[in-house]
């Protein structure tokens, strides 16, 4: 196994901005992380911690005046944060694909399900139409479509929001992208099929060895789906490892509790709210750790210096607690 192979996306050291006329807005600093090819790596935090502007960065669709101001994003080794537009978008297309929150705003209701996914595949494959239509009907089947060849022809409100949200994963796997950016892909649809919709995404990166970046407020569904879990705080990486040490042994304090707040597998999901306090307004980040005011575990240092990541144990955690016992173990 050669393990000094190149992750299919690389984060180095992003930092996104917002400038305006009362001054910049720092909304990412310094975010590191890496995806490997086939793997899925969930992003979690409150409201606001910058998770979905993580996404919008990789995808170079961050909000005007929002700006990638340092830093590179990377994949398959190449720099994909400072191609201009018409490169980025076949980068979208081709490489990355996006699946968000409603599926409304990834299909354009004007046109049947079928145009969009045949537009799609012959933009990007070199097929022809007949080929291109029968791998839009293939890949409404893989995404459990039923009936695709009549369902091929309808048009988005003809389908369910559930059934909706599969067809946006059929036309963001369309062009058979290396990396799938999902931002709350099931927040918006019905308790009852999110677990389906899910299971689905898994079932089919796997199969089709794309890497996916799931963004996702819901413990419950990085538990079940993820390999790797970033946590993100006020803009930054909190911690950082596999899913099972992450959520069994947390290193950072902020991800203690967070898992306090997983509830269990049969009740309703709730959002990430239980600790107490609030995340800081990104104008108003406390000196030292951001995550200090709130924590059980402060001390002198938390309180002036801002950790970086860490290791901690099987894990990465940008906290004071472990490069004590760091010190204390040497
Ligand atoms: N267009 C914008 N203009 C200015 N600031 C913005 C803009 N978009 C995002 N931000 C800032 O970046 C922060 C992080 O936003 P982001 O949408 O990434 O959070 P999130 O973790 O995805 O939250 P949620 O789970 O609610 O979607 C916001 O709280 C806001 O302060």
């Amino acid at each position: 196994m050669n393990t000094n192979k190149t992750p299919l996306l690389q984060v180095k050291n992003l930092r996104v901005e917002f400038p305006s006329r009362r001054g910049t807005l720092l909304a990412l600093d310094d975010i590191n992380f890496n995806i490997d090819a086939g793997e899925i790596l969930g992003v979690v935090g409150e409201s606001g911690a910058g998770k979905s502007l993580t996404g919008a960065a990789i995808i170079g669709l961050l909000e005007p005046p929002g700006r990638v101001a340092a830093g590179e994003i990377l994949l398959d080794g190449r720099r994909i944060d400072n191609l201009p537009y018409e490169e980025m978008r076949k980068v979208r297309g081709r490489q990355i694909g996006a699946i968000f929150q409603d599926p409304l705003t990834s299909l354009n209701p004007l046109y049947t399900v079928g145009r969009q996914l045949v537009e799609t595949i012959q933009t990007h494959l070199p097929v022809s139409l007949a080929e291109a239509r029968q791998r839009a009907i293939q890949l409404l089947k893989d995404t459990g479509i039923p009936a695709a060849e009549q369902r091929i022809d309808h048009y988005p409100h003809q389908f369910s929001g559930g059934m909706r949200q599969r067809v946006v994963i059929a036309l963001a796997l369309a062009a058979e992208p290396k990396l799938i950016v999902a931002d709350e892909p099931t927040t918006a649809l019905d308790v009852s099929i999110q677990a389906q919709i899910i299971a689905l995404l898994k079932r089919l990166c796997k199969e089709k060895g794309a890497a996916v970046m799931l963004v996702t407020h819901d413990m419950g569904v990085i538990a079940e789906t993820c390999d790797r879990v970033a946590v993100m705080y006020a803009g930054r990486v909190a911690e950082i490892g596999p899913v099972h040490d992450v959520i069994h042994s947390p290193a950072h304090p902020y991800t203690e509790g967070l898992m306090g707040s997983i509830p269990a597998m049969d009740e309703d999901r709730e959002r990430l709210t239980q600790i107490d306090g609030a995340m800081p307004r990104l104008t108003a980040i406390p000196k030292g750790c951001a995550f200090h005011p709130r924590c059980p575990k402060a001390f002198d240092r938390c309180r002036q210096e801002r950790p970086e990541l860490m290791d901690a144990g099987r894990t990465r955690a940008a906290c004071w607690l472990h490069a004590e016992q760091e010190r204390q173990v040497a």
